[in-house]
């Protein structure tokens, strides 16, 4: 029996009463390893997170995070499960005025009593892990893009969260950068012993890493999921279609819309 940490249980949610983001999406995921969830932009990724953070509520079914039913109406339980989570939104968000050391200390700051000599050594520690002890002192408008997406991971654990949650890790990286944080993602998961979502529309870089895998299409429709190489073996024209990123297959390239010829008047 697998050990399911997060379970998104036949989910259905929209923004607004007119259109359903996801419907009828459910999804599980193992304690312990990197999941991926993939898909084209406006499949509902993100949102998947957001509902899995309790920043919205599910309109019907259910989000089950370690056994324990997420209610964002119940403020003290939403509290202690943000505690346990750590999330890198895409671009990092940093405080681009502090030091490398004042961002990954900030999350310990806000969430602990630590006195500040273990502040400190947590701090470095973080920045170890991920290869910037050095860069410490630096602020962040002086370091590369790459290495800020580091110190976005390091100040993802820096409270030990027991799950992580990645959205898009990869945009606008170098193919070197890429593949350093990819492997610290997968780094960081293995030796914290955290459970990892990892949510981007880079295949390769995901299947690099990923224990498992989703593929989503609109409304959060699960095309398919299994291993990386399950998925690459599959002769699924759809499942081929996602993962070679060919532009027309069972997914088409044109919006339904009448002949050409037609719309253009060249037919009688
Ligand atoms: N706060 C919001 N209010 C209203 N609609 C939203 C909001 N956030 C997202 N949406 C809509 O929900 C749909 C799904 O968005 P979401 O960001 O979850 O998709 P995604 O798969 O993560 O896409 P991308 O890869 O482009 O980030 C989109 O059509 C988007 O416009």
């Amino acid at each position: 029996m697998p050990d399911i940490f997060i379970e998104i249980d036949h989910v259905s949610f929209g923004y607004d009463a007119s259109r359903l983001i996801l419907n009828d999406v459910s999804l599980r995921f193992e304690r312990g390893k990197v999941t991926a969830i993939l898909g084209g932009s406006g499949c509902g990724k993100t949102t998947l997170l957001r509902l899995i953070g309790g920043v919205h509520a599910a309109t019907q079914g259910r989000v089950v995070f370690d056994g324990q039913t997420v209610n964002v109406q119940n403020k003290a339980q939403l509290y202690r499960l943000r505690r346990r989570l750590g999330m890198l939104f895409q671009f990092g968000a940093l405080f681009t005025d502090l030091t490398v050391f004042e961002n990954v200390a900030f999350p310990l700051r806000e969430h602990t009593e630590l006195p500040e000599a273990l502040i400190r050594d947590i701090v470095l520690m973080k920045l170890h892990a991920v290869g910037l002890r050095g860069a410490a002192p630096l602020r962040i408008n002086q370091i590369s893009g790459g290495m800020a997406r580091r110190v976005a991971l390091a100040r993802a654990v820096a409270l030990d969260p027991e799950l992580l949650m990645y959205d898009e890790p990869f945009t606008g990286l170098d193919p070197i950068a890429m593949g350093v944080t990819a492997n610290l993602i997968r780094r960081l998961n293995d030796t914290t012993g955290a459970t990892s979502l990892l949510v981007s529309h880079d295949v390769t870089e995901c299947f690099s890493i990923a224990d498992y895998a989703y593929l989503l299409t609109a409304g959060g429709r699960v095309v398919a999921h299994g291993t990386p190489a399950e998925l690459v073996a599959s002769d699924d024209p759809e499942v081929r279609q996602f993962i070679r990123g060919e532009p027309d297959g069972p997914v088409p390239f044109h919006y339904p819309a009448p002949p050409l010829a037609l719309d253009l008047g060249l037919r009688a």
